[in-house]
């Protein structure tokens, strides 16, 4: 995908100077601008404490900014209430989180099916034809009827991606899912958010501290203190490691002004 300036009319995710304080510190984020169109993968990258989960978390509205505006599809967060701002996440986003675990006392099939069922769908026939085809994606339909416990790490972040998309949501917030995975598997999981992306339109936001999960994104902006500090259009992992080994310093414009115009335009603006 080239770089493009884009407009907020339109975008799957929109922040406007987005603020998060807690307490009387230095803000975990301070003033971030941030456009996603629709059908585009997303890495969100920097050093830890940086505020890449504060940013998603403000994001997917688990969390009020304290200043600025979030839109999804063009619903600003902060005109719903707490019951509107819940139906959003369940209906409008899907979460794919290293900690967010599945459901013991269901099976496989199940967990899939839940965001649907939360959502207030009852055929069940057809809910169950729906999460066995998610989990046919992620190459699990074997295992539908298994407890989460029986599956490999990887194989439960497969079905959470699966569950993830069964609602067919605007956007999929991933917080690190392949942070306790080996290489291998955690190109296989990350190769099905690609496939999200890539085969149905989805919109993938990935928080990753990991250069070679960030290849798999169109773009990676890079969080400083709070602060977009630099962004990268369809991320190698060699300019990735250099932004983030020059982050906080001079470095970092090194790192992105040898890049010609991908590095230097911001690719997801306004
Ligand atoms: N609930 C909270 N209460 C107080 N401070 C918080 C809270 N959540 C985050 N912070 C602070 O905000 C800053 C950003 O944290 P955040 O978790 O967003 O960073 P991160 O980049 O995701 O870090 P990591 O890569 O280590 O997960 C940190 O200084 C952190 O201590």
């Amino acid at each position: 995908m080239t770089t493009t300036a884009v407009t907020e009319n339109g975008a799957a995710l929109a922040l406007d100077r987005v603020s998060r304080a807690y307490g009387g510190g230095a803000p975990a984020l301070d003033g971030v601008d941030l456009v996603v169109p629709r059908g585009r993968f997303l890495a969100v990258m920097g050093r830890s404490g940086s505020g890449k989960s504060t940013l998603l978390r403000c994001a997917a509205g688990l969390e009020r900014p304290t200043a600025g505006r979030v839109r999804i599809g063009g619903t600003d967060l902060a005109t719903l209430r707490t019951t509107g701002l819940t139906r959003l996440r369940r209906d409008r986003i899907g979460f794919v989180f290293q900690s967010l675990n599945l459901v013991s006392a269901l099976n496989v099939r199940e967990n899939v099916t839940l965001p649907l069922l939360l959502a207030g769908a009852r055929e069940s026939r057809a809910l169950d034809a729906r999460a066995l085809a998610g989990l046919d994606a992620v190459g699990l339909a074997d295992r539908a009827e298994d407890r989460p416990e029986s599956l490999s790490g990887g194989q439960r972040q497969r079905v959470a991606i699966a569950r993830a998309l069964v609602n067919e949501p605007e956007v999929v917030f991933a917080d690190e899912p392949t942070a306790a995975l080996d290489p291998v598997t955690a190109a296989g999981v990350l190769a099905l958010l690609r496939r999200a992306v890539d085969e149905r339109g989805r919109t993938v936001v990935l928080v990753t501290h990991d250069p070679t999960a960030a290849t798999w994104a169109d773009e990676a902006v890079f969080l400083d203190r709070g602060r977009i500090a630099g962004r990268l259009d369809r991320p190698d992992e060699a300019r990735v490691r250099a932004v983030l080994g020059g982050l906080g310093t001079a470095g970092v414009r090194a790192a992105l002004g040898g890049l010609g115009e991908a590095g230097r335009q911001p690719a997801v603006a306004r």
